[in-house]
């Protein structure tokens, strides 16, 4: 039997001091907009990314008038981070921002660790035999690996929905009743408060409708793409305030798709999110912000090792890229 090993992490000299992690507060729904770079329906083309296949964004963003900060206003930030796996160092040097109310698209070709950087992010590689984080990773400021953080208090304020849809064995309802009853937390007016908590998840998640008849019925009942969106309603019933996506509509058709993307913009008007995908399209769809990853191997060992290339509002990334590398896999040609 597999034995399973917290991982730790070494803080860079600029550890700071934090205040408690139960000190925290979930962000409003304020808008982030402010004055700044102009969203998606202002990024004019430029010269040099004619070779860019313009299909990526022909499919038009969903929120054109959005406006966005030219910096995020970060709700978890990843501050010279490296990821290992017992000796194999996955990630190097990420420093990244993830802005409130923001969703924010992890892109890059398989194996330049997005899903590592998406792992780490609320300490789910702490079940994975040796990993190891170095550097910073912050939440609301304060350091999601200190010592006195509690790994679960996390994944409750950093949720995370995956690949595959996996609801518990159990009915619509008590896949959302779950996640707070398990964890202690008391939901005020009893019986009927969790039904309204069931009722509010469902509605954020863009299901009500379809399943407020047969909420006692089994969650396996319910399409691959209603199975996805009772995970988001899921983790939600926690009250996270950052939601992590990892790959989550890869087994979904179109259809399905499309309603986890409009439950994604909908979710940001109060959530931070962040994506990992390999659907350039979709990043273009309905990411704010989109950060491009490579990997590149090291010499001596060749073991390939991600890094962060560029991070951008996503209409730069996608049309007029700073960096060689983030073009070339952009307009396919590598990757
Ligand atoms: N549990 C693990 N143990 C050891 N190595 C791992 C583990 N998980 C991932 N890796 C390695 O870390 C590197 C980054 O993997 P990761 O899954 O994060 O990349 P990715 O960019 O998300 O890839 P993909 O797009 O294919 O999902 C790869 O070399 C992978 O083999």
């Amino acid at each position: 039997m597999a034995t399973y090993t917290t991982a730790t992490r070494t803080s860079p000299s600029t550890h700071r001091s934090v205040p408690s992690f139960g000190t925290f507060r979930r962000g409003g729904a304020g808008a982030t907009a402010t004055a700044g770079t102009a969203g998606a329906a202002g990024a004019a083309g430029t010269a040099g990314t004619a070779t860019l296949d313009a299909s990526v964004l022909a499919q038009g963003r969903r929120d054109q008038l959005r406006e966005l900060p030219s910096k995020p206003d970060p709700v978890m930030s990843a501050q010279e981070v490296d990821v290992y796996y017992g000796d194999f160092r996955a990630l190097t040097k990420v420093s990244l921002d993830f802005g409130k109310n923001e969703i924010t698209a992890l892109i890059g070709p398989s194996g330049c660790g997005k899903s590592t950087l998406l792992r780490s992010l609320n300490r789910m590689n702490d079940t994975v035999p040796g990993a190891r984080v170095e550097g910073l990773i912050t939440y609301h400021g304060q350091d999601v690996y200190g010592a006195d953080v509690d790994p679960i208090d996390v994944r409750r304020r950093v949720g995370m929905v995956f690949q595959r849809p996996n609801p518990f064995p159990k009915s619509i309802y008590d896949n959302i009743a779950f996640g707070p009853t398990s964890i202690g937390t008391k939901v005020p007016g009893g019986k009927s408060g969790m039904d309204d908590l069931v009722e509010e998840c469902l509605t954020k998640a863009a299901l009500w409708d379809e399943v407020k008849g047969k909420l006692k019925q089994s969650a396996y009942g319910l399409s691959g793409g209603q199975q996805q969106r009772l995970c988001i309603a899921r983790t939600l019933a926690v009250k996270p305030d950052v939601i992590l996506m990892d790959e989550p509509c890869s087994a979904l058709d179109p259809i399905a798709t499309s309603r986890i993307e409009d439950c994604m913009l909908a979710l940001r008007e109060d959530y931070t999110i962040i994506i990992v995908t390999h659907n350039m399209q979709q990043a273009a769809r309905v990411a704010d912000r989109t950060a491009f990853f490579t990997a590149l191997a090291e010499e001596g060992s060749g073991d390939r090792t991600g890094l962060l290339v560029e991070h951008d509002l996503t209409t730069n990334i996608f049309r007029s890229p700073r960096d060689k590398r983030t073009e070339d896999y952009i307009s396919g040609r590598f990757g």
